[in-house]
């Protein structure tokens, strides 16, 4: 239990009614998780306004409520707290409530369009080998050392955020390296944290759906650099145009990273095969087990980070060689026919792009790219015709398919897809808005050494549809197409 005075540390309030002694026993930012003498933080969302929630949360037995709109009714024996932005502060007051765990655990963000899960998976098993307890926010999973904790966003809820960090905390970890995608920087899910470094790997399209322009986009991931400490590393890509826009604004220490830019940290891909890269990194040469081009990005960004951390280069190096691809990142299967099938988590113009790019790199000539592809429903509608596009501009043949249309219709999407692809694609192109039926067509079509890339989904063992996530795992139905 914390009194709500240790709650609003820092933080510019009016109490309205009630008693700044009163003893809260949780936070909570979601009226259906509320339990007897907790704390209800009333956000305005994009959906809902919880102010509506408020009489809800009492009923079921909040005691304190942190609100930006005095309601009309104010109930006896309940302490309402007034700020300015309830989203921005909700951090903030969840890490008071949880002893400020980021003052006891060196947080690492990594933000960026692509490359976060891969940056950060490669760090989490870097620093677990290096023999430190280490924690990780990712899109495929939280993880505390080894332990899985299941999630559906890619950066936590402020709430969920700081109780994770506070049981990392309780585990001795000395890291927690984690993903902070756009969504979550502007919500302010990362306030309250005490930032170790932040990264920026890159920028493309994505998501304009919610930021409205690029510039929007660009100004959310640069939040992450303004506001960082000035004891805090920022770590930046600066092949990226963007990279240098990062730390316009940025009190941290400035380190660069890049493979065609002067920077502190200068990698150099020197080969790249179906089994990983050989690379140069600052003058030291080493074999890694990643495969594509752009994971010399990922690779370098963890050696720099490591090495920011005080790591030593050699040890590092030598740990990274040893390390796996995070799940559904260009993963193969071959089959008995010879036909190569990659999964990719590629959901971006961009990704997609580099994804084809270092396999068109790779392969021998006469080798087929069969690319199954789909676009997500709810999310960015402009991205749907430029993947097409891409998808039909660097494979052979293209199957356009369902991705997770969660409440849209799919024909809809593919139809916007459609959009993207001219009439002299149009022949080289199907569209099959089963999945499953999408991928077993690939591998029917398909002739020895030909190559299918399933494209979007990468580690995602479901299909979103309607509200309803339904069990669908491209690595399962290609293993299951390639053995039929
Ligand atoms: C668009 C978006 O980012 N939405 C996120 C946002 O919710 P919101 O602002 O829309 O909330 P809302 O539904 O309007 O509800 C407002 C408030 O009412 C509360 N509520 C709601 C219902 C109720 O009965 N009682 C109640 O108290 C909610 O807890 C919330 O605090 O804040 C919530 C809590 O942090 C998130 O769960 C939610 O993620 C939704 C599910 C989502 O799909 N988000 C995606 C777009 C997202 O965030 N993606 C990024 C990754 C993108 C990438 O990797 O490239 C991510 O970080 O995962
Ligand atoms: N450094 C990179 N530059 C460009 N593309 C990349 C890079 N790293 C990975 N990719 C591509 O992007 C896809 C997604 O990678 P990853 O999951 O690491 O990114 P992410 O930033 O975590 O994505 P999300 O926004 O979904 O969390 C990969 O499957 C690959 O196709
Ligand atoms: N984190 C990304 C993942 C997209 C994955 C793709 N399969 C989709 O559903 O669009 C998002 O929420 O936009
Ligand atoms: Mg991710």
């Amino acid at each position: 239990m914390r009194n709500i005075q240790t709650l609003l540390k820092g933080i510019e309030f009016e109490l309205i009614k009630g008693d700044l002694n009163q003893l809260v026993s949780d936070v909570q930012i979601d009226s259906r998780q509320l339990t007897a003498d907790s704390a209800f933080i009333a956000i305005k969302g994009t959906q809902m306004d919880a102010h509506k929630f408020i009489p809800k949360a009492i009923e079921l037995g909040a005691k304190t409520i942190i609100l930006e709109d005095e309601p009309s009714d104010l109930v006896d024996g309940v302490s309402y707290i007034q700020v300015n932005n309830t989203s921005q502060v909700a951090g903030l007051i969840a890490s008071n409530f949880y002893d400020n765990p980021s003052d006891n655990i060196k947080v690492i963000a990594i933000t960026g369009t692509n490359g976060k899960t891969t940056v950060v998976t490669l760090l989490q098993n870097l620093f677990i080998k290096l023999g430190y307890n280490t924690g990780a926010l990712t899109t495929i999973e939280n993880k505390i050392n080894n332990e899985v904790i299941p999630t559906k966003l890619t950066t936590p809820d402020p709430v969920t955020l700081q109780r994770l960090l506070a049981e990392m905390v309780k585990k001795n970890c000395s890291y927690c390296f984690m993903e902070a995608s756009s969504h979550a920087i502007v919500q302010g899910r990362l306030s309250g944290i005490n930032l170790t470094g932040a990264i920026f790997s890159n920028i493309s399209h994505d998501h304009l759906d919610y930021h409205g322009t690029m510039k929007e986009y660009i100004n959310a991931k640069k939040r992450l650099f303004d506001t960082l400490p000035k004891n805090a590393f920022a770590l930046v890509n600066v092949d990226d145009k963007r990279g240098p826009v990062m730390l316009q604004n940025c009190k941290g220490k400035h380190v660069t990273f890049g493979l065609h830019t002067m920077a502190n940290y200068k990698g150099k891909l020197i080969d790249n095969t179906f089994e990983g890269i050989q690379m140069d990194i600052n003058g030291q040469e080493a074999w890694f087990q990643l495969i594509g081009s752009f994971n010399a990005y990922n690779i370098l960004t963890a050696y720099a980070t490591a090495i920011c951390l005080d790591e030593e280069p050699m040890e590092t190096l030598q740990c990274l060689s040893e390390l796996r691809p995070a799940r559904g990142r260009f993963e193969q299967l071959v089959s008995k026919k010879n036909v190569r099938g990659i999964i990719d988590y590629a959901h971006t113009p961009d990704a997609l792009e580099n994804v084809l790019e270092t396999i068109k790199d790779i392969k021998e000539d006469g080798e087929n790219i069969i690319t199954v592809v789909g676009c997500g429903g709810d999310r960015d509608k402009s991205k749907r015709p430029v993947m097409a596009k891409t998808a039909a501009m660097l494979s052979e043949k293209v199957i356009l398919t369902s991705d997770n249309p969660r409440t849209e219709d799919p024909e809809v999407i593919l139809e916007e897809m459609m959009d993207g692809i001219s009439p002299t694609q149009e022949r080289r192109t199907q569209v099959i808005l089963d999945r499953k039926e999408a991928i077993l067509k690939a591998v029917e079509m398909a002739e020895p050494r030909d190559i299918i890339l399933l494209a979007g989904k990468g580690h995602e063992t479901y299909q979103e549809i309607d509200g309803v996530r339904h069990h669908f795992d491209d690595k399962e139905e290609l293993f299951k197409a390639f053995h039929s």
